[in-house]
Formats: C-alpha cells, sequence, structure tokens
C-alpha cells in the first residue's frame, strides 16, 4: 500500500509498539506526547490517521486542544485506550467521535501485551468502526507478518472487551497471588466472561465481540501474563503492598483502577450484577483483604449458570 503519513498521540509503551509497527511498514510516523518538544498541531498537520495511545485520564484534554487545529476532513482518528471516563462513563471512542462527529473514528484492541510486541513476537489485533472503509484502511496500514488485524463492525463491542478485562486481570492476579490454583482461575476468567457480556449487552454491544480476541482473547492474555499491569496490581495486593506503593512502582498504567470505579458506579445506575467487579473495587478501596474478597465471591447467594 502507499505510504500513510500517522500522527501517534502518547510516548507510552503502547504508543511506542504502534508507532514502531506503523514505522517497520514504510509509513511516516510521527510521536507526540505531553512530555516531548514536538507541537501539538505540526504533529497532526496533514496526518491521514490520528492515533491516540494516551492513558485514559488524558483523553478529554488532548480531544479539546485537537478541536481547535484545522484538520482534513479525510482525517481518520484510532483510539488504542482501554479505560472509561470518569466523569461520563463515555468510551475513548465516544469521546473522540463526540467531538468529531463528521470524522471516522475506528478502535483497535486485542491480546496485545506491548512487550511481547516490541520483542517482534507475533500478535493479533482487531480494528473495529461503523466506518467499514476505514477500519479496512486501518488493517492495511498495521497489518504485517508479525501483526495479524483483523477488522470487526462492533467499535463499542471491541472498545469494552479490552476496557473490561483489565477489571477481572487485577482479579486474576489477586488469584495468582494467593495460589489459588487452576480452577478457581479458570471459573474467575469465565464468570469474569459473563460479567463482560452483561455489562456490554447493557451497553449495547454485542454478544459475540466478546468471544473474540478483543474480549476473550484479551483476557487470556492479561489474566495470565505478568506483563500485564493490571495483573501485577491483583498479584501485588497479596503481598501486603497498599495500592498506592504499587501504583507507585507500577512500570506504566493499570486502566483498572479508575475502570472498576466508574463502573461500578454504571452497574449501580442501570441494576446489573457485577459481584467480581464489585469484590475488586471494595479491595482497591481498602475495604477487604483479598481472602475476605474471595470469601465474599463464594458465599454469594447459589444460583443458576445462566440467568
Ligand atoms: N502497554 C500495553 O501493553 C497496552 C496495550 C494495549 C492498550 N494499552 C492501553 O493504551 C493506553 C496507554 O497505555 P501505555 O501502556 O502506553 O501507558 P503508559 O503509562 O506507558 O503511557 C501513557 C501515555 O499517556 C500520556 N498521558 C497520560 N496522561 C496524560 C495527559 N493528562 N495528557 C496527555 N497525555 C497523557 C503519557 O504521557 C504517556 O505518553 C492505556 O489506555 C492502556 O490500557 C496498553
Ligand atoms: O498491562 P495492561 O494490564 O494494561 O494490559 C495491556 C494490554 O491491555 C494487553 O492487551
Amino acid at each position: 500500500m502507499q505510504k500513510t503519513t500517522i500522527a501517534i498521540l502518547g510516548a507510552g509503551a503502547w504508543g511506542i509498539a504502534l508507532a514502531d509497527l506503523a514505522s517497520a511498514n514504510g509509513h511516516q510516523v510521527r510521536v507526540w506526547s505531553r512530555r516531548r518538544v514536538a507541537n501539538l498541531e505540526t504533529v497532526i498537520q496533514g496526518a491521514e490517521i490520528i492515533l491516540s495511545a494516551i492513558a485514559m485520564k488524558g483523553v478529554s484534554d488532548v480531544v479539546s486542544q485537537i478541536q481547535s487545529f484545522p484538520l482534513s476532513p479525510q482525517t481518520i482518528f484510532v483510539t488504542a485506550t482501554k479505560g472509561l471516563d470518569p466523569k461520563t462513563t463515555c468510551t475513548p471512542s465516544q469521546i473522540w467521535q463526540t467531538a468529531f462527529p463528521h470524522h471516522p473514528v475506528v478502535v483497535l484492541s486485542g491480546p496485545n501485551l506491548s512487550k511481547e510486541i516490541q520483542q517482534s513476537l507475533p500478535a493479533a489485533t482487531v480494528v473495529a468502526s461503523h466506518n467499514t472503509a476505514a477500519a479496512e484502511f486501518v488493517q492495511l496500514v498495521f497489518s504485517s507478518p508479525r501483526f495479524r488485524v483483523y477488522t470487526n463492525p462492533d467499535p463499542l463491542g471491541v472498545e469494552l472487551g479490552g476496557t473490561l478485562k483489565n477489571i477481572i486481570a487485577i482479579a486474576a492476579g489477586v488469584c495468582d497471588g494467593l495460589h489459588l490454583g487452576t480452577n478457581a482461575k479458570a471459573a474467575l476468567v469465565t464468570r469474569g466472561l459473563t460479567e463482560m457480556v452483561r455489562i456490554g449487552n447493557s451497553w449495547g454491544a454485542k454478544t459475540e465481540t466478546f468471544y473474540g480476541l478483543s474480549g476473550l482473547g484479551d483476557l487470556l492474555a492479561t489474566c495470565n501474563s505478568p506483563l500485564s499491569r493490571n495483573y501485577q496490581v491483583g498479584y501485588q495486593m497479596t503481598l501486603g503492598q497498599t495500592l498506592p506503593e504499587i501504583l507507585a512502582n507500577l512500570p506504566g498504567t493499570a486502566e483498572g483502577v479508575n475502570t472498576c470505579q466508574v463502573l461500578v458506579q454504571r452497574a449501580k445506575h442501570h441494576n446489573i450484577a457485577v459481584p467480581i467487579t464489585e469484590q475488586v473495587y471494595r479491595l482497591l478501596q481498602g475495604e477487604v483483604t483479598t481472602r475476605q474478597a474471595l470469601e465474599e465471591l463464594m458465599l454469594r447467594d447459589i444460583k443458576p449458570e445462566y440467568k
């Protein structure tokens, strides 16, 4: 394909990994971060794709900065952030789409631990949009023999898969830290997926999306890898560290910590049962210990598997 100009916003672990993938495919890549000298307006000027790999806490601010700059009407926005806005509970793609209603917005999400991608290990991801042509264009830009990119027409489901699994990954870290065994881990991940589908459906996402790469795929990756920062948060809580201590030493962002709070709020408002999320929330708040959280989950009222 022809050379594309891509502006990558966010020079964290994921922004840099995506920049390297696009550069390796011969595209012209410019990276912006709040800590670099490059000017945001200059970086996005003439870009055919603006890809955001900014942590959730910075998304709204960067979106409003870009709103004041001139853009080509063809510019495609790609969002790779896995979080929820604490004020509105909106997803990053909803924030981008509201700010730029006439531009295509594509969600990029999948089982993509950046460290493995930086080691050139093979991986697959999903690009999802209501604009099929935009998703196919982004698919071409990033596809390579070491990065297999699928398209999907359910951007909300793809985005929520990557976001909701972070909370289950915190719980999986606790499960491994307490040495609860393989049966417990399988139960947690499976019931976690049920919780993700329940929340996703209430939001309007399709069930089948959660059984794909961006849902189950990302859940398996993050719940089974010490490379996951969210998993690390849960694991380290079993070692008796406090949340502020863990976050102070964590390399990068664990979005699940803030997502959990937003989700509990949203679940309460919409009357959705989210028992695992609730226990992770109470644990992060210091209201229960890891052992008490486990006990509360195991002693819930017995019920049918599907209800
Ligand atoms: N690292 C991964 O393996 C991976 C993979 C897929 C998705 N993600 C998602 O990508 C996002 C970024 O993850 P990361 O690992 O690169 O995190 P990181 O902590 O390494 O980098 C975060 C980036 O966001 C920027 N940022 C933070 N607050 C900001 C603000 N207020 N204004 C402007 N910029 C701000 C930082 O400067 C940095 O460039 C997260 O939502 C994460 O869930 C990460
Ligand atoms: O390190 P984590 O927990 O943010 O996980 C990174 C990616 O989301 C894995 O796909």
